[in-house]
């Protein structure tokens, strides 16, 4: 990516790299973004990041193209409250909750933009939102979506507002996805499968079914109708799933509701 040489030039200061700082910082590297180049701060970070040369705890440079904020939102008031004023840094949060303006409370008169990427980053399958506040130029943004565009896919979203939900679908979703493999492997035990069949056949359904999902320009309806026979087996199992009162639908909305509405709890500074 052409905009890393910028960042690989003034440096990216990455502010905790736990799962989701780690995830996309593993990417960045992957992608060109030189270790010298990055600055990681992290007090307890785990001793895998420690002989890649990347800049560990060390001084800020004092001028970096990019700070990135993935500190847990109950730690950020106390993480802003440890770095230094910065001139011309993009500043990037990927916090769930946390507000645009509670950063321009900190880094008066910069450029922030808020992401919310999810953990499949790591190995470039990550689908990340983004929404710049009124100082973000047109360039700032781009500079954001590149950065993000190197471990995923981006949108842009209109509004703050619609980071709640964002985080609550695609943010959380990788979880839900990966409870569904959980799911499916113990019904497949207890349909008599040893567990690490059933686990292996669940893994692969869901990553082959996520593959074609994208592979095709075809609705998923048309995807889940190409599986179902009439009167076969996958009828069968649909007609429970698909229950309008009992089956899935209701569940995710439930589960999706409950995880955007904690965004917004977060965002009102819930611990
Ligand atoms: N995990 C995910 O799938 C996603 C997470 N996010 C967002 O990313 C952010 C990080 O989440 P996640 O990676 O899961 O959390 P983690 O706890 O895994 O990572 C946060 C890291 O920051 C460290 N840390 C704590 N305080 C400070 C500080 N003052 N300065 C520097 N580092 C500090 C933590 O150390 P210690 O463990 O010692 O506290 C930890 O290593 C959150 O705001 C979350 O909302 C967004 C999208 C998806
Ligand atoms: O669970 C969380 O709060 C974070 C935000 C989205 C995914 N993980």
């Amino acid at each position: 990516m052409s905009d890393f040489d910028d960042i690989n030039a003034r440096g990216l200061v990455l502010v905790g790299c736990g799962r989701m700082g780690g995830a996309m910082l593993r990417g960045w590297l992957a992608q060109g973004l030189q270790p010298g180049a990055v600055t990681v701060i992290d007090p307890k970070i785990a001793p895998e990041w420690l002989d890649m040369g990347l800049r560990v705890n060390a001084p800020l440079p004092h001028d970096p193209a990019v700070l990135v904020l993935a500190v847990k939102p109950q730690m950020m008031a106390d993480a802003l409250g440890e770095l230094p004023v910065l001139k011309d840094t993009l500043v990037v949060s990927v916090a769930a909750g946390t507000m645009i303006s509670t950063f321009e409370g900190v880094f008066s008169g910069a450029a922030i933009v808020r992401v919310m990427p999810n953990t499949p980053a790591a190995i470039g399958k990550g689908i990340s939102a983004i929404i710049g506040n009124a100082v973000a130029t047109a360039a700032h943004l781009d500079l954001a979506e590149a950065l993000m565009a190197a471990v995923g896919r981006v949108v842009r979203l209109d509004s703050e507002d619609q980071m709640d939900a964002v985080t609550g679908l695609s943010g959380s979703g990788p979880a839900y996805v990966f409870h569904m493999i959980e799911a499916m492997a113990k019904a497949g035990e207890a349909q008599g499968l040893a567990p690490a069949l059933a686990l292996e056949l669940a893994r692969m359904t869901v990553a082959g079914a996520g593959a074609l999902a994208i592979d095709t320009d075809e609705d998923p309806a048309v995807l889940r109708e190409n599986v179902t026979s009439p009167g076969g087996t996958t009828a069968a199992g649909l007609k429970v799933l698909m229950d309008a009162d009992t089956g899935l639908p209701p569940l995710i909305a439930r589960t999706v509701a409950a995880a955007t509405e904690r965004g917004r709890e977060l965002g009102k500074g819930a611990k």
